[in-house]
């Protein structure tokens, strides 16, 4: 087994972004801004906004055509400034996504009521003046916009809404903060973190599910396994992670392998699903996927991971067969999860038919 613990050398952000390709690190940039509120503060001094108003898109016509248009950090300042409101409003906008240059793109609604300033909300006949644009209803908008954009302000829309929604804590009552990225909300009062799909977390017992994808990455002869720090010792998993708002499954499937291990997919195709209760309600949803043979350098996220390798047939073949892994923890081999988690099903399944066909991701 060739086991990455994973070197990762910190140049001002988490990882080098030598060697890995345009998509993941722009995923791990991404991922980098929902971690941390300084690195995404300062992402906003060179970012692009987006407006919103009661959750409607501004559009501007050019010739025939529409489009959403950007505004700078300043440019926003000087807009709030000339209607007389604080910027303290900017602290509401949410991250939706990056450039290939890493340019952050953030939206942000004019007609919501605020949670970080006390102005009241602008007028929007006086903002499409003063924005030579119409703020669009989502769905019309669809119609007239590229697929860049229609995806995008998609997901801004989505991500604008939750955060309106769950300004409150739903069980101490108290206001919850945003960070900077808006990838989540805290309670400061009874400290839990509620994530824009479902409230999660500890005490609460969610009444929704949280999509997650689960993934076995393979290289055509091995397959990836990986581990947390919270895992019992000496376990490995496939890779699973929770789906964003606003993204497909294959979106979240990809983002999450880039994420992790920093590698990119090329096919992936749908295993089987599983409620999971731990630590709350979560829908699983199980992959297998495939890398291009060659560019198999995994680079793991420490931030997330302690490790992850790539294992071979016969030593995942062994691990199947060991029926009582907490005997295994003390000659130090590795275990697989329990027959009941998905995760055991979707290697079975890869040891049984190691060349599970898969689609282009
Ligand atoms: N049934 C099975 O075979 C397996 C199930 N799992 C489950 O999959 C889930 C996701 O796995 P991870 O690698 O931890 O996810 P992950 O890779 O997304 O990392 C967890 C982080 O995601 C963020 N997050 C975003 N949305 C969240 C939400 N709705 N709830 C909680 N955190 C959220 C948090 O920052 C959290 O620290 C876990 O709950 C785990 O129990 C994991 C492996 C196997
Ligand atoms: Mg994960």
């Amino acid at each position: 087994m060739s086991l990455y613990c994973g070197i990762a050398c910190r140049k001002k952000s988490f990882w080098c972004y030598r060697l890995l390709s345009t998509y993941v690190t722009k995923t791990r940039y991404l991922f980098e801004l929902k971690e941390d509120d300084d690195a995404c503060k300062k992402a906003q001094q060179t970012g692009a906004f987006y407006l919103f108003h009661s959750l409607a898109p501004l559009l501007q016509k050019s010739e025939q055509r529409y489009q959403a248009p950007q505004y700078s950090l300043l440019e926003l300042e000087r807009l709030l400034a000339k209607f007389g409101q604080d910027t303290q409003r900017i602290e509401d906008s949410v991250l939706i996504g990056c450039s290939k240059q890493h340019e952050a793109w953030f939206a942000l609604d004019l007609g919501l009521n605020s949670s970080s300033s006390l102005n009241a909300s602008l007028q929007k006949a006086e903002m499409e003046i003063e924005l030579k644009g119409s703020f669009t209803d989502l769905r019309k908008a669809l119609f007239q916009l590229n697929t860049k954009d229609a995806s995008l302000l998609t997901t801004a829309q989505a991500l604008l809404r939750w955060h309106d929604a769950h300004q409150f804590c739903s069980r101490s009552g108290q206001p919850t903060k945003k960070n900077v990225a808006g990838s989540k909300r805290v309670c400061p009062s009874s400290k839990i973190i509620y994530y824009p799909q479902a409230p999660t977390r500890i005490s609460i017992p969610s009444s929704q599910m949280a999509p997650v994808v689960i993934t076995l990455v393979s290289d055509g002869t091995r397959c990836l396994l990986a581990r947390q720090s919270s895992f019992p010792k000496g376990m490995y998993s496939a890779l699973a992670g929770f789906c964003d708002i606003g993204e497909s499954l294959e979106e979240a499937v990809r983002r999450e392998v880039a994420e992790e291990v920093g590698l990119e997919l090329e096919r992936l195709k749908y295993s089987a699903s599983q409620h999971w209760s731990f630590p709350n309600s979560s829908l699983m949803i199980a992959c297998h996927a495939s890398v291009k043979p060659g560019q198999t350098e995994i680079q793991v996220n420490l931030k997330e991971l302690e490790a992850a390798g790539w294992f071979s047939h016969d030593e995942v073949a062994t691990a199947l067969r060991r029926n009582n892994p907490y005997t295994q923890q003390q000659n130090g081999t590795f275990w697989l999860p329990p027959k009941l988690a998905i995760a055991h099903q979707l290697i079975k399944e890869w040891v049984e038919k190691p060349s599970c066909s898969t689609l282009p991701a």
